[in-house]
């Protein structure tokens, strides 16, 4: 059994690889990083350190690596016969990589099982927006009918693998907890073989608990943190302000849970608790950077801030801290950081504060929670402005 997985990165090593070779499946990473492309192919093992109470070492082998730029051509041959692809490469990069997959398709004897592609990245629907842009290429080249050689399974994917030391080499280290959810309905009679993955009927109660409590959670720390002059997690929590924070933003996005799922209140608090111990795991050393990177996505209409805001607002509920994380994101500024730029830009920019909070969140012109938007634009500005 072989399985393409894009981006050898933290969650591509230390999660995905993990899990599909404890499963069986020999894992081909397929990278742009030529460097660490290179080091895998060169290794024949890595090891993934776990932290924590449950903390085990494991051993990654019989692995290979391709060079998704220099050796697009063998990542599509191995595509075209693998069993599954999956990506951890991010949510913006997902358009950039459906090219090759929808190639595979296209090259792929209709006669083999269908691939099975499965994107894991913190965004509600990654496979189906991946799906979409394969759909794209396919029709580009009047080949729609290959995407029937493919099945789609949207995930969630759950553990925390901070910024790496640049001495660790190829080995990753990794909180003890992890949790995979996949849709299992898209498979049919043909779910795969993953024991570590738990398949589900529903995929959206898992994403959205996911997101909105330990994304939000996680990314509401390293904006106030950062605004706070914190350089880590730990760093950020310790501080009276931030941890405020955190829990009333961790208070609506739970009633909005439980409104919504039907989580039994008890079962979303005990959720919300554990994921805070694990925010301030000393162990991990994770930077407010790291969290906090790529803030025009994070702050985007179907993301941790904006959309349970949204929601809560429309029910009638309470939003006031997750408005208040919304205009600390703001206050994001990194020079490495590329989105975090462009954003500064944006605010120093001429567009008028309300356009602004329109193109940053892709709320409509009439939703009530537009206005608040408004006016964290407006403040940040003004303290901006002095
Ligand atoms: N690190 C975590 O704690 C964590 C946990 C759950 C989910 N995720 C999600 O996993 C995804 C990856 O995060 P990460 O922390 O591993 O980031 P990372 O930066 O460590 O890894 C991303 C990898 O993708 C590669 N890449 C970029 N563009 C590519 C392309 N076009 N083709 C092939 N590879 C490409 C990069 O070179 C890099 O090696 C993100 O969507 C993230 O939200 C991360
Ligand atoms: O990966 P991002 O940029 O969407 O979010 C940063 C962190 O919140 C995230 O990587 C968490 O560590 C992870 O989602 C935990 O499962």
């Amino acid at each position: 059994m072989t399985a393409v997985h894009f981006g050898a990165g933290n969650i591509g090593r230390g999660f995905v690889g993990l899990i599909l070779h404890n499963a069986g499946y020999e894992v081909v990473f397929a990278d742009v990083n030529a460097e660490l492309i290179d080091a895998l192919a060169a290794a024949d093992s890595y090891t993934v350190h776990e932290v924590g109470p449950e903390a085990k070492d494991w051993v990654v082998d019989r692995f290979r690596a391709l060079n998704s730029r220099s050796q697009e051509a063998e990542v599509i041959a191995e595509i075209a016969a693998a069993d599954i692809v999956t990506t951890a490469v991010g949510p913006r990069v997902l358009p950039f990589v459906a090219p090759v997959i929808a190639a595979a398709l296209v090259a792929r004897d209709p006669q083999q099982a269908p691939l099975q592609v499965m994107a894991c990245e913190n965004a509600i629907g990654a496979t189906d927006t991946l799906r979409t842009s394969i759909e794209t290429a396919l029709a580009a080249q009047d080949q729609s009918g290959a995407i029937g050689r493919g099945v789609f399974a949207n995930t969630a994917v759950d553990r925390i693998v901070p910024g790496q030391d640049p001495d660790a080499g190829l080995d990753v280290t990794v909180e003890d907890f992890f949790e995979w959810a996949i849709e299992k309905g898209p498979f049919g009679d043909g779910v795969p073989d993953i024991p570590e993955a738990t398949f589900v009927d529903d995929l959206s109660p898992y994403i959205e608990r996911k997101l909105f409590t330990v994304n939000t959670g996680h990314a509401t720390i390293a904006y106030h943190g950062f605004a706070q002059g914190a350089g880590t997690l730990v760093e950020a929590l310790a501080l009276r302000e931030v941890s405020d924070e955190v829990d009333a933003v961790l208070a609506e996005t739970k009633a909005l849970l439980v409104a919504k799922y039907d989580f039994p209140p008890e079962q979303q608090q005990k959720y919300l608790e554990k994921n805070l111990t694990r925010f301030a795991n000393p162990a991990l050393s994770d930077t407010v950077e790291r969290v906090g990177r790529a803030p025009l996505r994070k702050i985007s209409r179907h993301e941790r801030f904006i959309g349970p805001a949204a929601e809560l607002v429309e029910r009638g509920l309470g939003a006031d801290a997750l408005v208040r994380a919304f205009g600390a994101a703001l206050e994001f500024d990194v020079a490495e950081d590329p989105e975090s730029v462009e954003l500064q830009a944006l605010l120093a920019g001429e567009t008028s504060d309300e356009d602004l909070a329109v193109q940053l969140t892709g709320l409509p012109t009439d939703h009530p929670l537009l206005p608040r938007i408004v006016n964290a634009v407006e403040r940040r500005r003004a303290v901006e402005a002095g």
